[in-house]
């Protein structure tokens, strides 16, 4: 095993992903290498239809390559057979998305340990009592997701992504639904689960105020990875954005 695997939560390489054939065909990614670093909040942006979304899918065995590889830790999804990428991605995978996707007939506290619940493990009471400390929603593990607000709902949905401890948790646009106050709970949770917890964390987002969030930024185009940023502001991420505009 290399240092860098070992520091790696998830990648691709040679990421290539092509829609439809012929004349018709898109090719959604066109050959990205990307590392998304253990202990880091990667934050994916990139103009509508640049492959983000895609990315993520494939990163995260929700969508398979045309060709190249992807890794959650050093595991090739590639060479698992469905049975086994339905586990991994229950057990090393969490994911939030930007409908909160709780169950509604379950309590804040059974939609938070679900995951853990289905997977037949006891979880481990310490973490889910820290976890439900650090989204602050202690007086309310007793509600229906209903009785919440939609900050509180998507703070559900992080901590119940968060639950089993996965290797990484791909947030796609997980602040979309949220006016800018309750989206900046969201991001600051997701900040504190990577840097006081110690977890993994890789968004998509349009939002350069999302992004800054994040402790580096991907930007892509076209299918391609065009640049990172390393300690990103929300205006330096706009003045990057605006560049790609200009081009296009
Ligand atoms: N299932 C699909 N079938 C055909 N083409 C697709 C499919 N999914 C995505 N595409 C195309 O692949 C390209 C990349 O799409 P993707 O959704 O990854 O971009 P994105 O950067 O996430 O866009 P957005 O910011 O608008 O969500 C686009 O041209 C899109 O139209």
């Amino acid at each position: 095993m290399t240092t860098t695997a070992l520091r790696t939560a998830a990648r691709v390489v040679g990421a290539v992903k092509v829609y439809g054939g012929g004349d018709t065909a898109v090719h959604a990614l066109d050959g990205v290498d990307v590392d998304f670093p253990a202990g880091r909040f990667t934050a994916i942006m990139g103009p509508s239809g640049s492959g983000k979304s895609t990315l993520m899918h494939c990163a995260a065995g929700l969508d398979t390559l045309t060709s190249g590889a992807a890794y959650i830790g050093d595991t090739e999804l590639g060479a698992l057979d469905d049975r086994r990428l339905t586990l991994l991605r229950r057990d090393r995978v969490g994911f939030v998305f930007q409908a909160f996707n709780l169950v509604p007939t379950l309590t804040v506290e059974e939609n938070i340990t679900l995951p853990l619940d289905l997977a037949g493990r006891w979880g481990d009471r310490e973490w889910i009592d820290a976890l439900v400390g650090v989204v602050g929603l202690g007086d309310r593990l007793h509600h229906r997701p209903s009785e919440l607000s939609g900050g509180q709902q998507q703070r559900v949905a992080v901590a119940r992504a968060f639950a089993g401890r996965p290797d990484v948790v791909f947030a796609d646009e997980p602040t979309g639904n949220l006016d800018s106050r309750s989206g900046g709970e969201v991001l600051a949770l997701l900040g504190r689960a990577v840097r006081q917890m110690d977890r993994t964390v890789v968004m998509v987002t349009h939002d350069p105020v999302a992004a800054a969030h994040a402790d580096e930024v991907l930007f892509l185009a076209d299918g391609r990875l065009v640049d990172r940023m390393a300690s990103p502001t929300a205006d330096k991420v706009l003045d990057r954005m605006k560049a790609f505009e200009v081009r296009s």
